[in-house]
């Protein structure tokens, strides 16, 4: 049997967290090639080193003008200009227009200097080497003023802000090939229990699929990390000691699921309390009590050592881990971000505990709704899989009515799922 734990009371979720950040250290930031950083937060306030558009230019196929020569142009009484040449999108052969003439000047294309506007080919017909317009434009129309979006120097994404898909073009549109952030976390996501045996094998006896180190790896890919999975099906602590120290040559960070808490073989437990940098302790939450946190190795490597039951896993990954994970990237904001929606049904929680409820987001008339799925089992994986937000319950909270306004968790989901 493993020895008594140090810590008996449980200790609110949020002084958790709180003693989790003081321990995990952002990660170096480097540049980067600019898809890498696609989810993972710039490292540095991003200026325009090149005004958006980068020079005046037209926004319609047509013709570049005086709008002076153009100005009193009808259908009865159409102006007449002389097309002295053309200028294509890369193009820069004409650098000046002529008052009394038009060049032919294609979306894109830099308006030369002394055009005031584009007449459309629409409003146009060509006779010979003549354009006839036979409808004014407005001064300055269809003409795109360079600096007119983004002035140089302007400031575009603030340091801890995350690259998105439209950052990424945003920054390319600035010829920002390279970015820096900070580098993807490697995450190794270790299963423990002698029940476990990897999906598409087949089960025997008392064996279960090893869902966690699954899930977890698929929600440490979801926060920007990249995941190592492993399984120690053994409850021998020399075996999982030798497994954890092969594996934290290439972690930035380990989080391992199952034996932490009361069992005879709770050998996570056993060997990383031996080390005395990692603490174990419960948390006044469900699910998601018993846990635990630290360092292990030389390079003092965070861990986290999360219970077992999947839902369990899960919600401590997302209370947690994630957290952790802004923290190493370089988040602007690491913690959990709750929104406000609106409880569909009526809910009884346990006093005393923060409760994490599974529930389905809909959208209506701009409010979330929340209904509850799944129960409140840390088993009930298929319930889980059904929400897309966690209810957080205060530990004061008994009972909360239909109707009421409840904090939410919205979880991440894949486009289109
Ligand atoms: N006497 C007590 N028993 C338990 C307590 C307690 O306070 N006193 N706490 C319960 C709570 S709450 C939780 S949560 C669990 C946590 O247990 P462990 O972290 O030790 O996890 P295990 O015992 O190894 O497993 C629990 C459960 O989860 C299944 N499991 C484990 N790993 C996986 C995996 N990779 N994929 C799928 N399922 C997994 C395992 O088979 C067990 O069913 O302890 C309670 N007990
Ligand atoms: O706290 Mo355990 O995490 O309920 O299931």
């Amino acid at each position: 049997m493993s020895s008594p734990p140090r810590e008996t009371r449980p200790i609110p979720p949020e002084d958790y967290l709180r003693r989790v950040l003081e321990v995990v250290t952002p990660l170096e930031a480097a540049e980067r090639p600019l898809l890498d950083a696609l989810g993972l937060p710039v490292a540095e306030d991003v200026h325009a080193d090149v005004p958006l558009p980068v020079f005046d230019n037209s926004s319609m196929d047509g013709y570049a003008v005086a709008f002076r020569d153009v100005a009193e142009a009808t259908a009865e009484r159409p102006v007449h200009l002389p097309v002295v040449g053309e200028i294509a999108a890369g193009q820069t052969t004409i650098h000046t227009l002529t008052p009394g003439t038009a060049v032919r000047i294609m979306t894109g294309a830099p308006v030369p200097t002394g055009a005031t506007a584009v007449v459309p080919f629409e409003w146009t017909t060509e006779e010979g080497r003549q354009v006839v317009v036979s409808q004014a434009p407005e001064e300055g129309q269809h003409v795109r003023r360079s600096g007119e979006e983004v002035a140089r120097g302007d400031l575009l994404m603030r340091r801890g802000e995350v690259v998105g898909t439209r950052q990424v073009g945003l920054l390319a549109a600035l010829g920002r090939g390279r970015v820096a952030t900070a580098p993807r976390p490697r995450v190794v996501v270790m299963s423990t229990g002698l029940e476990l045996v990897e999906p598409g094998k087949p089960l025997q006896g008392a064996q279960i699929y090893d869902s966690n180190s699954y899930l977890l790896a698929a929600a440490v890919r979801a926060h920007g990390g990249i995941a190592y999975r492993a399984t120690a099906t053994t409850d021998d602590p020399d075996q999982f000691a030798d497994a954890l120290a092969d594996q934290l040559l290439r972690a930035d960070m380990v989080v391992t699921s199952g034996g932490v808490s009361k069992g005879t073989h709770d050998v996570v437990k056993e060997v990383l309390r031996e080390l005395g940098t990692v603490e174990f302790l419960e948390v006044a939450m469900q699910p998601g009590k018993p846990q635990g946190f630290g360092v292990v190795g030389e390079d003092r490597t965070p861990i986290f050592t999360l219970p077992g039951n999947p839902v369990s896993a899960y919600v401590s990954f997302e209370s947690f881990v994630a957290p952790a994970l802004r923290r190493m990237t370089g988040h602007a904001r690491v913690e959990p971000v709750l929104r406000a929606g609106v409880l569909t049904e009526a809910v009884r929680s346990m006093r005393g505990k923060t409760q994490l409820l599974r529930a389905r987001v809909e959208h209506s008339g701009g409010r979330l709704l929340l209904t509850p799925v799944g129960g409140p089992g840390s088993h009930l994986i298929a319930g889980l899989a059904q929400a897309d937000a966690l209810v957080v319950l205060d530990a004061d909270v008994t009972a909360v009515s239909q109707g009421d306004v409840v904090p939410a968790l919205l979880l991440d989901r894949v486009a289109g799922s």
